[in-house]
């Protein structure tokens, strides 16, 4: 039976609606750093703590202009990639990758936040098929290696969210090219995810540009390890509320 938002105990309602609004914001960044021309790219966000037991995401509705995104129409879906009756037209349907999102909230308990772009350097990256190789101080930090890809699936059932589990569960990466297709990043929610999609690109595009002049030289295993576990437990305001 569809789940029916308006039935949900109002705490639910609340935090299902807090988490429709920061993820519409989120889509901002997409193209205001660049990673999507029209409407490739989507981000979700898994709303944590309903006290009514429901596993539910929010995703972008597909096809629609980032400029028209709201609360209101972000679209709420089960882990199984089913729209609810979320009070948007039964018309509005989620975003083309809805199944790939799910995919990944169903077999990556720690994921919060699931991001896909068709950014260019990375995408360029995944139409070689080929991994960024670790070769900056920021992929240590942020990706704790190299980025790999993951198989080549065509869109719209489980075999795209099937490949990206499957790659990132042998890497610490938050970001995997999808060969021939584009990125896809997870974090703990979607700002991380976003950010993940964000640094993933500039990573995309710094190695491109060095290896057109040279040849980059990999950082080592032990130095990636250490660079790892400082940003990721030390870099930033880690915890101070100033
Ligand atoms: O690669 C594709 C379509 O082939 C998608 O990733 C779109 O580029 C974004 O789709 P929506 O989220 O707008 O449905």
């Amino acid at each position: 039976m569809t789940i029916r938002l308006a039935g949900l105990p109002e705490a639910d309602q609340d935090r299902i609606g807090r988490t429709r609004a920061s993820v519409a914001a989120l889509h901002a960044e997409l193209p205001r750093n660049e990673l999507v021309v029209w409407t490739a790219g989507n981000v979700s966000e898994k709303v944590p703590e309903l006290t009514s037991g429901h596993q539910l995401f929010v995703i972008k509705p597909s096809g629609v202009s980032y400029d028209e995104l709201s609360a209101e129409n972000m679209v709420v879906c089960t882990l199984d990639g089913q729209k609810i009756d979320d009070g948007t037209a039964d018309s509005l349907t989620p975003s083309s990758d809805t199944a790939a999102h799910a995919y990944v909230y169903r077999h990556m308990d720690h994921v919060g936040g699931v991001v896909h772009t068709h950014s260019t350097f990375a995408t360029a990256w995944a139409a070689r098929a080929e991994p960024i190789p670790c070769v900056l101080t920021m992929m240590a930090d942020e990706f704790g290696g190299d980025v790999p890809v993951g198989p080549f699936a065509l869109i719209g059932d489980d075999s795209i969210g099937q490949g990206i589990v499957e790659t990132l569960r042998e890497s610490r990466s938050k970001a995997v090219l999808m060969e021939r297709h584009g990125p896809f990043t997870i974090g703990a929610d979607a700002k991380a995810a976003v950010k993940a999609a964000v640094m993933c690109e500039e990573v995309a595009r710094t190695v491109h540009y060095a290896r057109a002049y040279g040849d980059p030289v990999r950082i080592d295993q032990a130095q990636i390890d250490s660079l790892y576990a400082r940003y990721q437990n030390v870099y930033g305001q880690k915890g101070n509320t100033a």
